[in-house]
């Protein structure tokens, strides 16, 4: 058919010209609407283009929760958690909600459901090629998530990330948490710090930097996107405690100008912020205070006591998930002499290792228990890996990476 734009031009031209009869003056009616309207007009396109907005707005509008207010959305999920569309972490309260959320309240956009499968949140995880950041990495990314370890490698190793690289989910950056960084991410575990007394006096100024600006950085990303945010702090905030055990609502006994206090005293400041975004910008926030923990990919020069397995990055993401903001203790209430220390490593790994009586280090605590039983209750979390079962195993790692010893690898990275 005729319909090109070089025909209407030529009817155009002749009726200008005067040269067709009053029985052509219908035609000549849409000749002389605008070429766009002449173009949707024609061919019906205008029907089909109307039945195809109705269509969509259809199926929009059935699939949708309803987006105006927070009390409304919350229906729209107990509608769709009904009919298993919607993700755990929507129901259970907003840890995977969607990154555009407005910040403190007010109105609250829904998450269009894509499809009935349990959709990954996107974690970043700072210090995430460090120690206990690795081992999260890989159960995280073992659970569907995309994760972004965000580290400088001060004292992490890009070894105990590297057999995910390749995975599509997941990312890692080199990037000091003392400068900004923008991500797009729904909850961000903050490990990054040196956590050894060895590495964290090294250089104190930037130990107490890393804690303070790092983590109010971290924690200004966490509003900006409207993610949750879980601080890993440390026994150490109960100094040398004189309460014994420790209970998470005891205060601690810390000296403010000794050589740890750039740590005891930074991660006291970090808790204050988190408490702090937590309060003043209804940030959701998780602390967890971690009692010394070993285990594979630990740092061979750490020099820190042992006492808990790794089994602690189970504590972290159970808190990450359920509805306590903590603080927590997580570590193992075990408590053993250095000297029974010693003889569990003369039994389960060296026989003639010598045993041999130093002077203690300055500000060292004399003694330190978690008391978990917030953890057992409100977590269901308690540490499972007994010290004689978890002493061989960091100590086959640290054979192979200094003797190159054969270990078995599982495909998941777990050993
Ligand atoms: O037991 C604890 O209390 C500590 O446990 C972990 O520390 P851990 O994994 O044992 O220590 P590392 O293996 O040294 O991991 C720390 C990670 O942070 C990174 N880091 C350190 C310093 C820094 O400025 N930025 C940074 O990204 C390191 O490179 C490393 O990957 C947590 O990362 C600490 O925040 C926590 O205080």
């Amino acid at each position: 058919m005729a319909s090109s734009e070089l025909t209407y031009r030529g009817q155009q031209a002749a009726a200008a010209d005067g040269a067709h009869g009053p029985a052509e003056s219908k035609p000549r009616t849409r000749q002389q609407l605008p070429q766009p309207l002449r173009y949707v007009l024609g061919e019906q396109r205008l029907v089909f283009s109307l039945v195809g907005m109705a269509l969509a707005t259809l199926v929009f509008l059935l699939l949708s929760p309803s987006t105006t207010t927070t009390t409304s959305s919350s229906s729209s999920v107990a509608h769709l958690a009904a009919v298993g569309l919607v993700s755990r972490q929507y129901q259970s309260g907003g840890a995977g909600r969607m990154a555009f959320e407005e910040g403190t309240g007010g109105v609250r956009h829904g998450r269009v459901p894509l499809g009935l499968k349990r959709k990954g949140l996107r974690v970043v995880v700072t210090g995430g090629a460090g120690f206990v950041g690795s081992h999260l990495v890989d159960r995280l990314l073992a659970r569907g998530d995309s994760v972004i370890v965000v580290d400088n490698f001060f004292t992490g190793r890009k070894e105990n990330v590297a057999h995910h690289a390749g995975n599509p989910n997941f990312e890692m950056i080199r990037h000091d948490v003392v400068e900004p960084i923008l991500l797009e991410v729904d909850q961000i575990y903050h490990l990054a710090c040196p956590a050894s007394p060895v590495h964290y006096k090294f250089n104190p100024v930037k130990t107490i930097k890393t804690n303070v600006v790092g983590t109010l950085n971290m924690l200004g990303l966490a509003k900006r996107v409207g993610a949750r945010f879980l601080l890993t702090s440390t026994s150490e905030v109960y100094g040398d405690p004189l309460q014994h055990p420790q209970v998470e609502t005891y205060w601690g006994n810390v000296n403010p100008i000794g050589v740890r206090s750039c740590y005891d005293e930074g991660k006291r400041t970090a808790e204050t912020l988190t408490m702090d975004y937590h309060r003043g910008a209804n940030l959701e926030v998780r602390i967890a205070r971690i009692f010394n923990t070993y285990g594979p990919r630990m740092c061979i020069d750490d020099g820190r006591v042992v006492s808990n397995f790794v089994a602690q990055v189970e504590g972290l993401m159970k808190l990450m998930e359920g509805e306590h903001v903590g603080p927590f203790n997580l570590g193992n209430p075990g408590e053993f002499t250095m000297l029974e220390l010693a003889k569990v490593v003369q039994d389960t790994i060296d026989p003639n290792a010598r045993i041999e009586f130093r002077a203690n280090t300055a500000d060292d605590p004399h003694k330190r228990k978690p008391d978990i039983t917030k953890a057992k209750e409100l977590l269901g979390w308690e540490p499972k890996v007994a010290l004689r079962n978890g002493l061989p195993l960091m100590v086959q790692d640290f054979r192979t990476r200094i003797f190159g010893d054969q270990k078995q690898q599982q495909p998941d990275g777990s050993e």
